[in-house]
């Protein structure tokens, strides 16, 4: 798993990466530069080829000079804007700017003459992650004038202006695409952002995992390596029982499909016996989505034990007794998944958070995770509050949208980065509830579940946006669970 650096610390990374790999600070600044150029060149495929690139006075603006030199190899037209004198740039941009080669214009921004031809692309590359300070003066002018340029906008590493893992403190470029490198810097990943980020792209210059983990402050970035050695194989001679056996208490009158879709999602990920509870008087007037599915009856006075996971809360309503809400917990006493409104019934009474199992996995989104604890000012402070619920009751706490967070109970802080926006519809909560269940049932260990759930969840969306786009439901999420197997070769 990547981690997550802080601003503050990547100038130290660099040194001491340049310093183990033997290249200089120019080799490195190349290397990015490159990577840039060649993610960027296939993106364009309907493009003119011209390039509009701005320059701030550090290293993000002396990527930019280099990049202006590596398009114009290329053969397109290139202009570069610099803001400061050159003399007053950082090292690696002045000689990045000697090595310019002839053809690309060059202007300085006070002399610019403010236009941009049309179906250009402009290049943002005026601050990285050294931003320090809101931007005033000629930065704030320049940001303002290229926010109100039409074209695609690119940004190289971060939006100019954004601060690398705090929320944004001022004006920012607005761009359609962040080419970042090595590891999504913290503050792309925060919703409030997403408007200054837009689509992010994170880039490899070539520094290991095994590298930047001795930089690590706990924070970490998912990707589909790091899932494949956590599941368990099973053998030609495993029986159903070896899958695993799950509950689902939920589903009031009217909100059938919930633990529905939980059931259908964890038979899809592999449980081997399914069973709901709907939260209605006769659950034998419950339909079944799929006849896989089974029926029980609980009742606060059933041992649970013979399950081997159980999932609680969609669709399950208000109206659930505390005291037989309370009795799961005593009656289960394992890890299990808690979702939708076992999270609203858990901040109407507080008193029972203390009662939740050890490594139980809970599921809020960022409404039911404010129900929870309250309101957060940012993104930022949301995530503090995550790691804290998490360390305080012991339990793993996954903060639901874009780039889910994990926040485990020692403190880790994973942020996924599968998954699309067309993931939000309704169920698809529900869904994630029926997978990490059945990892649970499987005999998955609470941490790997929630990984492993996670990330497989934000794939099958992937998988089944790619024919149902702005169509695509919970159902269709469901449906391509087993074809994330196979895409990863998983058995
Ligand atoms: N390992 C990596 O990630 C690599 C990073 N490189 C690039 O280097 C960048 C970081 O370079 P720097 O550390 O030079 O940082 P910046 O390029 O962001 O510039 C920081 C400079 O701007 C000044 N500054 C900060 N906020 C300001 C404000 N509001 N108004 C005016 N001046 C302000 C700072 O005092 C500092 O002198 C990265 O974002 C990336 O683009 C690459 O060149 C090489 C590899
Ligand atoms: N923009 C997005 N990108 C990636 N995943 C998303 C996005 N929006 C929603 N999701 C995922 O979809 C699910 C939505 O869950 P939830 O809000 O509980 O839905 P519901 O209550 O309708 O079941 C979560 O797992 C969330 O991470
Ligand atoms: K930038």
């Amino acid at each position: 798993m990547f981690p997550i650096i802080q601003g503050n610390q990547i100038q130290k990374i660099d040194v001491a990466y340049c310093s183990a790999e033997g290249i200089s600070s120019l080799e490195l600044m190349e290397r990015a530069a490159k990577s840039f150029v060649d993610w960027l060149i296939p993106q364009m495929q309907n493009s003119k080829g011209r390039f509009y690139v701005f320059s701030g006075p550090g290293n993000n603006g002396g990527d930019g000079v280099a990049i202006a030199r590596l398009l114009k190899y290329l053969n397109h037209s290139v202009h570069l804007i610099y803001i400061k004198d050159v003399d007053q740039c950082s090292n690696d941009f002045q000689r990045n700017f000697e090595r310019l080669p002839e053809g690309v214009e060059i202007c300085r921004f006070d002399l610019w003459n403010g236009k941009i031809e049309p179906d250009s692309i402009i290049i943002d590359a005026i601050f990285g992650v050294g931003i320090n300070r809101p931007l005033e003066g000629t930065y704030l002018r320049v940001i303002q004038t290229l926010n109100k340029q039409v074209g695609l906008k690119i940004s190289i590493d971060i939006p100019s202006g954004l601060p690398a893992d705090q929320a944004s403190f001022g004006e920012v470029f607005k761009a359609d695409h962040t080419a970042t490198f090595q590891f999504p810097k913290l503050s792309l990943l925060f919703p409030e952002h997403a408007l200054v980020t837009g689509e992010h792209h994170v880039l490899d210059i070539g520094m290991s995992d095994s590298f930047l983990n001795k930089f690590e402050n706990g924070n970490f970035y998912l990707k589909q390596n790091d899932i494949l050695g956590l599941h368990r194989t099973f053998h030609r001679f495993s029986h159903k029982g070896n899958f695993g056996k799950v509950l689902f208490l939920g589903s009031e009158q009217g909100k059938f499909g919930a633990i529905n879709l939980s059931g259908y999602a964890s038979l899809r990920t592999g449980s081997g016996l399914v069973h709901l509870a709907p939260q209605i008087e006769n659950t034998f007037a419950f339909n079944t989505l799929v006849p896989e599915l089974m029926l029980y009856q609980d009742s606060s006075k059933s041992s649970l034990y013979q399950f081997d996971a159980i999932g609680i809360g969609p669709g399950w309503g208000m109206g659930v007794e505390k005291d037989y809400f309370k009795s799961i917990f005593v009656r289960f006493k394992r890890p299990m998944v808690i979702d939708a409104d076992g999270l609203n019934l858990l901040a109407k009474y507080p008193e029972l958070k203390k009662e939740i199992p050890e490594n139980s996995i809970l599921t809020p989104h960022l409404k039911e995770f404010e129900r929870l604890v309250g309101e957060s000012a940012n993104h930022l402070e949301r995530i503090e509050k995550a790691s804290s619920l998490a360390k305080e009751f012991k339990v793993i706490v996954i903060l639901k949208g874009a780039h889910s967070l994990i926040a485990l109970p020692d403190g880790r802080r994973i942020f996924n980065s599968s998954g699309n926006q067309y993931m939000a519809t309704a169920g698809s909560g529900d869904v994630l509830t029926g997978m990490l269940t059945s990892f649970l049932g499987q005999g998955y260990l609470p941490e790997h579940a929630a990984i492993c759930g996670v990330f497989h969840h934000g794939l099958a969306g992937e998988i089944a946006s790619k024919s149902k786009r702005r169509g695509m439901t919970a159902s269709d999420i469901i449906e391509a669970i087993p074809d994330t197997f196979i895409k990863l070769n998983l058995l």
